[in-house]
């Protein structure tokens, strides 16, 4: 985390935006300030080789978890802006490795001596998990929430950490990610959530997804909980969409969805995997049984009404982007 003495230089323009961390600005040998000082910022902070530009490059750059053996340590500070769409569109910071587990609390401190801690959220990802057991993941989770809690405590700090288990191998770090980004845009997510809940029960869906197709993040989701295995199936889905449509996309197609762009899978198990592309990158994962489908109509027509809703929000929250 980003510490600076002069707390004057904090933009104003950051009281009124959500953000993950709020931090003054920082130093930009490129001359990019002029974006990266009016959007939220992500830091990554982690020791030396503790996965910071792994997770940065496979989630918003594509890179396979196995390249990931050939970065190079970072030296320096890296930023860059990861606009998406309406809704990913923040900078992201990674620093050189520096900080041990014992030093988040130190941070902490310095964060809430200048009473910034109100300003921002801390999620401390356990990263590459993949190397460890079920019970060795529960424990390490204990342990680190353990540690951390007591020691603010002890500071006398009141915090509502966030700890999430993380890999690149698996979909967890894009699923912790998702988590970050919705802290981004609270007042947005429950009209998100209520045209999710209004396209879900009418149509007798499972579960409900909105995602943002270029990271597999996903924006928002129905008001249930989607347990990790279901998360996983939509990624699955995304995936083998994109996998056939780059065998088939014509040279002169920029992208792999357009407005028509509709796809379904029927598993054995009677699940069956809709999706459709609504606009900006944004695309609609429904988890539903295929008994469901005899209503096929109703579902095309609450999807077309959920488009609607959502042309509706994007045109009144970002009336400056147009909506593609
Ligand atoms: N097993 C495993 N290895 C990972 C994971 N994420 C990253 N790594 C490996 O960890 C090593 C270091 O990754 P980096 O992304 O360069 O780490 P960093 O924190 O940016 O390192 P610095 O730039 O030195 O601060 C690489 O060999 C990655 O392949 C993960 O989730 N699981």
């Amino acid at each position: 985390m980003y510490v600076d003495d002069d707390d004057d230089q904090i933009p104003n323009s950051y009281s009124q935006r959500p953000q993950v961390l709020n931090t003054p600005p920082l130093d930009d040998p490129e001359g990019e300030d002029d974006i990266t000082d009016v959007k939220p910022k992500i830091l990554l902070f982690g020791l030396r080789r503790s996965g910071k530009t792994s997770i940065r490059k496979v989630v918003f750059h594509k890179m396979s978890a196995n390249e990931t053996i050939f970065l190079e340590s970072t030296t320096k500070l890296e930023h860059e802006d990861v606009s998406r769409n309406c809704f990913i569109d923040y900078v992201i910071y990674d620093f050189p490795g520096q900080d041990a587990l014992d030093k988040i609390v130190m941070t902490l401190v310095g964060l809430d001596n200048k009473r910034l801690l109100d300003n921002i959220e801390v999620f401390v990802f356990i990263h590459k998990v993949d190397g460890l057991s079920d019970d060795q993941r529960a424990e390490a989770l204990k342990d680190i929430n353990f540690k951390v809690n007591d020691e603010l405590s002890e500071a006398g700090i009141q915090i509502n950490l966030k700890t999430q288990l993380t890999s690149v191998y698996d979909y967890s770090i894009f699923e912790a990610l998702s988590i970050v980004g919705q802290k981004l845009i609270p007042e947005l997510l429950s009209t998100f959530e209520a045209l999710l809940n209004a396209l879900k029960e009418p149509c007798g869906m499972d579960r409900v997804l909105l995602f943002d197709v270029a990271t597999k993040c996903y924006i928002a989701t129905d008001t249930e909980s989607v347990p990790t295995n279901k998360y996983e199936m939509c990624c699955d889905m995304l995936d083998l969409v994109a996998d056939v449509s780059n065998i088939y996309t014509t040279p002169e197609c920029f992208s792999f969805y357009d407005s028509k762009s509709f796809s379904s899978v029927h598993l054995d198990n009677g699940t069956v995997i809709l999706t459709k592309y609504i606009c900006n990158n944004l695309t609609l994962v429904c988890l539903l049984q295929d008994s469901c489908l005899a209503e096929l109509g109703l579902i095309e027509y609450n999807i077309a009404k959920f488009s609607q809703g959502m042309d509706d929000v994007l045109k009144s929250h970002f009336k400056r982007k147009p909506v593609k």
